[in-house]
Parts: structure tokens; C-alpha cells; sequence
């Protein structure tokens, strides 16, 4: 097997303009040379391999009717992207997706101007496209221009309300705004909820329709020419059906569902809806994801995601590990303790696997809730569960919780309630860059009165807090972990409920005292074993808790020490923000502490891996140990700084 597979259509293929050259049969060679090359460099990157799979022709086809950069391409979520990146300029660098330096594994504005609208959250494809469809009659200016605006939905990404949000507004605005809904019943796992069952249902009754009765319904509303056009289409399209949908109550022309991955299919019905449509139309294309390859395509989670991976084989390369990942250390311990305490539930926003709450819900299904991808309704339906008595562990990526803050401060935090928040990917992510790092929530839940708000130093420590926030009725309370694996530490038998606000010493030492909060410790240690070479023994304390604060940890501190440095892996407004306010009410500062916050920089930082990027950050150990160093005063005068 070649590395590289034979492109002969695609080497002459750099941008979308080259496409207006081939045939609808050179197309469709085209296709087949571009899920060869999306295999290939996946293979060697790692990454989301199934959704760009399954996009590979509507991708092709798109490009070739519409005129990108111009025509403004939406992708939602970004992660199917892979090949629209390979016809947009960037094949040359397609091999350093999601790598430092490299490409973004999601659309990014500063990296084509074929990426008009930045994603990698979900469900935003459809408020943008709207965007840029009023923008363009209003007389905006791009410097590409500003022609059509289509926005690629995936079915799980129908889930969340703001594609509804989205659609209410189109249809009342009435602008030509194009919507592809591309349907392969698949979430990043099963997909759930009664929108996905209407979607299978539309196409599950085939014929959905017969064309005489569309043609009674949206067809009929449509100018002539597009009904001729429709009908044209129709004769190529075996069972494709215009009629009463949901998104046609909503205001949309709904045409389909056709199948996605038949260029004489695609190819008509684009280049009719690009001659012909007014208002704002919705096609329904059929896909499978993983399509064309057999490992992606037998995955349980159609090759959502990957490692770097053998294409003969399929097997992807690991590196072996001893410790288990923080998100399974959650889900054991979780499911260990709903054995006992039946009023234990969980609360999962389309991410079972990746939160290790399937775990749980293959042994308590009855309490495991996928709400899909509604991080909102997710939060609120917590707050609700624990009005009404339950114990819910609301269970999300720190970056996807943002979605829901506004319930988090007004639904759960005003209220007083109960949620426990196991919050996971907290910190610098890696691969997925600035978009999934998890950077705010120190600050947005220690700023909100009433929160209590942990972070686990190792994964012993996450099982402590697990048990620690389940036996925590007297408000909301939260705990953040990183992605991947822990330190290797022995997990307790038991888990302990941790005092509340009870921070713990780890070294005593001279002069500097660190005082980390979450999984930074173990750098701050690497540091610390540095710095006693030097002859500097630090004192270093784990905090635990950023709200409410070890008030007498923390001052005994500053009372016994020259200099206390704060840690986190957050942003600014977190932890250390909280240390500062509180040694300045105590009036430490006014003795003459030398105080130092680490925290994330006010930038958003590419991806890169975690350690790269903590590096970016300045916070790793021997940036812990310079920091230290130039606190003291011991550090040469280009350092002086920190
Ligand atoms: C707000 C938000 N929550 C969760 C996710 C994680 N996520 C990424 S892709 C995805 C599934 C999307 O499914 P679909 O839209 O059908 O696209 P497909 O992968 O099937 O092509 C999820 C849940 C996200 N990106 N954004
Ligand atoms: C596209 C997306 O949002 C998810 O697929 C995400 O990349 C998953 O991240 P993890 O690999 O950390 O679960
Ligand atoms: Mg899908």
C-alpha cells in the first residue's frame, strides 16, 4: 500500500474554481480521490475521520456549484471539514492537522478565507449563514464579496436549540438562505430525542411523498422555473419528496430527502436551488458516516474520532499507559456510589462516552439522561432534578458548559440548588485548540455566590471529590478535572467526603510557598525538585477548594513566608483572583508579601499538545521554577519580569 494514494483528478485540483473545469463524471472520480487523500492524512494526524467521510461528495459538490469563497460556506461544528480544507488551498498542509503550527482541525477565520464563519461548538451553522444572507442585503462588504449562504447542519447538531433559534428568525426574515441538513443518524454516539425520530421518520415512509402531492405542497410556492427545475431533479431523484415537514411550518422550502453520496443527485438539486430558490430552503441529503471506509464505518461511533491509525489495518496507535484517564476514574466512582444511593443521577449533553457516563448508564439506565446537544436545557433540567429531590451530577466539558451559563447563575446558582457539576476537559485540551480548552469556568462559577467550586490535584483526589459532591445538599458545588490520564496515583477504597473549604499541605518549606489548585501540582512538585538542587526548598499546599477558600491555610501562609505564588489552570478572574481579594481585605499586602498569580495568558492559544501549550502558558515546571527564581530575586535580569 502506497503512502500516498493516486490523485491524478485531485493534483490538478488546488481551489474550488479548478472544479468548474470537470465533468459531473470527473466529479464524482474526484470524490473518490478526496476520500482517499482524507484517509491517508488522517492517518497520519489523527483526528475526526467519520463526519468529513461522510461529506466527501456533498463537499465536492458544493464547491463545484457554488462560488466559494463568495458564496459563504457554513460548516456546523467544523469537524467534517477535512476535505473542504483539501479543495480550499490547504492540501499541501493537510498532513498537520491539529498539530502546533498546523492546521485547526475545526474552520477557522484566520486560517482561509474559505472558512467564513469559525466553529468547532455546535449548532451555530445556521445563525451565521442567516447572518451573512441579511449582511449581503444590506450591502455588507467581504473582501471576497458576498453572495449565497449555506450552512451544513449535521442531525445531532439539530438537537440544540439554537438551530431552532436560527430557523424561527429565517423564517420570518424570508431572505434566500440555503440549509443543508445532512442526516446520518449519528450524533458522536446514538443520536437521541424525539427530533431525531422525526428525521428518521421523514425518510423511513419511502416514497415520503409521491411528486404529485409535493408538487401541491412547498414545490407549488416556488417560481415556475424552480418547479421545472424540481421537476427535472425529480426525475434523477428516485424518492425524493417536497412536502409538509416541520421545517416547511417553520418557513423553509423543504426538498428531499436525497441521497448524499449520488453526485446525480447532489449535482441537479444544488445547481437548482442555487438557479432558482427565494426564500430560505432546507435540503435534506442522506449520508452515512464513516462512508468508504471499513473501520470508521463498522465503529460503534462511525469513526467519529481517531488516533493516528494503521489504513490497511485499521488500527490505531495508542501509546501505552498505566494510569487510568480522569473521565473513567469519574464514571467508576460515580456508578460505585448511585449503588448506594439511589437518588444519584447523571446528566450528559450528547457526550456519554466522552464523559465516561456510560459507564453509569449501562448500569443505572434509568437514571442516565442524554439531552442531546443542549448543554442549556441540560442545566436547567439539573436544577429541576434537584428541586425535586434527586441528586443530579450534571456532567460536561467545561467549554460546552458555557453554552448553559445563564441557567447555571439564574436556574441553578439563585436558587441555591444542588447541582453537583463533574466538569471534565478542564484546562488546556490540546488537539482541538483554543475553541475546547477549558479555560473560564474557575472564574465563572467561583464568581457566583453560593458555588462551591473544587479541582482534583490526581485522580485519588477526583474520587474524594466525587463523594465529596454527592454528599453536598447545601448548595451547588462543582469539580473540574482534565482530559486524560491521571498520575498514576493509588485510587482509595473508599472515598472520603472532603471538609468543605479545607485545603491540604503536601511539602513545608522556606521562603516561597505555592499553593496550586487542580492538577498543576504535579509540575509545581517537578519544580520544586529542581529548585531543591538550587538549595530552595518551597513550601507547597493543594487547595482543593477555590471557593470557599482556605482562609487559614492560605494566610498562615503569606504570614510565614517571603513570597506565595497561586497556580491554576485557568484563566484570569479564577483562583488566584480570589487569593488576591482576599489578601487585600486581610490587608497581607499592606506587610509586604510578595504576591504571583499563574494563570492562563489573555490569548487564545492554537493547539498544540497540552504540554506545548502549558508551555505558550508559561506553566509548566521549569516556568513554575523561574517564576520562583525571580520572586526571590534570584533570577538573572532578563527574567526579572515575572
Ligand atoms: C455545544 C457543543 N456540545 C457538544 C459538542 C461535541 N460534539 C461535537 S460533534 C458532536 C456530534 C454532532 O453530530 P452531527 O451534528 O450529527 O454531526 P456528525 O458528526 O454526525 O456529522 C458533538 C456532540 C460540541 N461540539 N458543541
Ligand atoms: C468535535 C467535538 O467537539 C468533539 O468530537 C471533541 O473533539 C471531543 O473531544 P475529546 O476527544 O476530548 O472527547
Ligand atoms: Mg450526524
Amino acid at each position: 500500500m502506497p503512502d500516498r494514494p493516486q490523485t491524478p483528478l485531485l493534483d490538478q485540483v488546488t481551489r474550488p474554481a479548478d472544479l468548474k473545469r470537470l465533468s459531473d463524471t470527473q466529479l464524482t472520480q474526484l470524490a473518490g480521490e478526496l476520500r482517499s487523500e482524507t484517509i491517508s492524512a488522517v492517518s497520519v494526524t489523527g483526528g475526526h475521520l467519520g463526519a468529513g467521510l461522510g461529506v466527501v461528495e456533498l463537499t465536492v459538490a458544493l464547491h463545484a456549484v457554488f462560488d466559494t469563497p463568495r458564496d459563504k460556506l457554513v460548516w456546523d461544528v467544523g469537524h467534517q471539514c477535512y476535505p473542504h480544507k483539501i479543495l480550499t488551498e490547504r492540501r499541501d498542509r493537510i498532513r498537520t492537522l491539529r498539530m502546533k503550527d498546523g492546521l485547526s482541525g475545526f474552520t477557522k477565520r484566520s486560517e482561509s478565507p474559505y472558512d467564513p464563519f469559525g466553529a468547532a461548538h455546535s449548532s451555530t451553522s445556521i445563525s451565521a449563514a442567516l447572518g451573512f444572507a441579511v449582511a449581503r442585503d444590506l450591502g455588507g462588504v467581504t473582501p471576497e464579496g458576498l453572495g449565497d449562504a449555506i450552512a451544513v447542519i449535521g442531525d445531532g447538531a439539530m438537537s440544540a436549540g439554537m438551530a431552532y433559534e436560527a430557523m424561527n428568525n429565517a423564517g420570518h426574515l424570508r431572505k434566500r438562505l440555503i440549509v443543508i441538513l445532512n442526516d446520518n443518524e449519528m450524533s458522536i454516539a446514538q443520536p437521541v430525542g424525539a427530533m431525531s425520530s422525526y428525521l428518521s421518520r421523514l425518510y423511513a415512509e419511502e416514497p415520503f411523498q409521491d411528486f404529485k402531492a409535493a408538487a401541491k405542497g412547498a414545490v407549488s410556492l416556488l417560481p415556475e422555473p424552480f418547479r421545472e427545475g424540481a421537476r427535472r431533479a425529480k426525475d434523477m431523484l428516485k424518492g425524493m419528496a417536497v412536502g409538509g415537514t416541520l421545517f416547511e411550518q417553520l418557513g423553509f422550502s423543504y426538498v428531499g430527502p436525497i441521497d448524499g453520496h449520488d453526485m446525480s443527485q447532489l449535482l441537479p438539486v444544488l445547481r437548482t436551488v442555487k438557479a432558482r430558490a427565494t426564500g430560505p430552503i432546507l435540503i435534506h441529503v442522506l449520508t452515512k458516516k464513516g462512508k468508504g471506509y471499513g473501520p470508521a464505518e463498522e465503529a460503534r461511533d462511525k469513526g467519529h474520532a481517531t488516533a493516528k491509525f494503521n489504513v490497511v489495518t485499521g488500527e490505531q496507535k495508542k501509546a501505552p499507559s498505566n494510569a487510568p484517564s480522569y473521565t473513567s476514574v469519574f464514571g467508576k466512582t460515580l456508578t460505585q456510589l448511585a449503588a448506594k444511593d439511589d437518588k444519584i443521577v447523571a446528566v450528559t449533553a450528547a457526550m456519554p462516552d466522552g464523559t465516561g457516563l456510560n459507564l453509569f448508564a449501562e448500569r443505572f439506565p434509568s437514571r442516565c439522561f442524554d439531552v442531546g446537544i443542549a448543554e442549556q436545557h441540560g442545566v436547567t433540567f439539573s436544577a429541576a432534578l434537584a428541586a425535586g429531590g434527586m441528586k443530579p451530577f450534571c456532567t460536561m466539558y467545561s467549554t460546552f458548559l458555557q453554552r448553559g451559563y445563564d441557567q447555571v447563575v439564574h436556574d441553578v446558582a439563585i436558587q441555591r440548588l444542588p447541582v453537583r457539576f463533574a466538569i471534565d476537559r478542564a484546562g488546556l485540551v490540546g488537539a482541538d485548540g483554543a475553541t475546547h480548552a477549558g479555560a473560564f469556568d474557575i472564574a465563572y462559577l467561583a464568581n457566583l455566590p453560593g458555588f462551591t467550586v473544587m479541582a482534583a490535584a490526581d485522580e485519588a483526589e477526583l474520587v474524594h471529590m466525587v463523594a465529596t459532591a454527592a454528599a453536598h445538599d447545601a448548595g451547588p458545588i462543582a469539580f473540574r478535572y482534565p482530559r486524560g490520564e491521571g498520575v498514576g496515583v493509588e485510587l482509595p477504597e473508599t472515598p472520603d467526603v472532603l471538609d468543605i473549604g479545607k485545603g491540604r499541605m503536601i511539602q513545608q518549606g522556606k521562603r516561597v510557598a505555592l499553593l496550586s489548585f487542580g492538577t498543576r501540582l504535579a509540575q509545581v512538585q517537578k519544580a520544586a525538585e529542581a529548585l531543591a538542587a538550587k538549595g530552595i526548598t518551597p513550601t507547597i499546599a493543594d487547595a482543593r477548594f477555590a471557593k470557599p477558600l482556605d482562609r487559614d491555610l492560605i494566610l498562615g501562609l503569606a504570614r510565614d513566608h517571603e513570597a506565595l505564588i497561586t497556580i491554576e489552570e485557568g484563566a484570569i478572574g479564577g483562583f488566584g483572583s480570589h487569593v488576591a481579594q482576599l489578601l487585600a481585605d486581610e490587608g497581607v499586602f499592606d506587610t509586604g508579601l510578595k504576591f504571583r498569580s499563574m494563570v492562563l495568558p489573555d490569548t487564545f492559544i492554537d493547539q498544540a499538545s497540552p504540554d506545548d501549550m502549558y508551555a505558550v502558558a508559561g506553566m509548566n515546571a521549569e516556568q513554575i521554577e523561574a517564576k520562583v527564581l525571580a520572586v526571590l530575586g534570584i533570577a538573572s535580569i532578563g527574567e526579572k519580569r515575572a
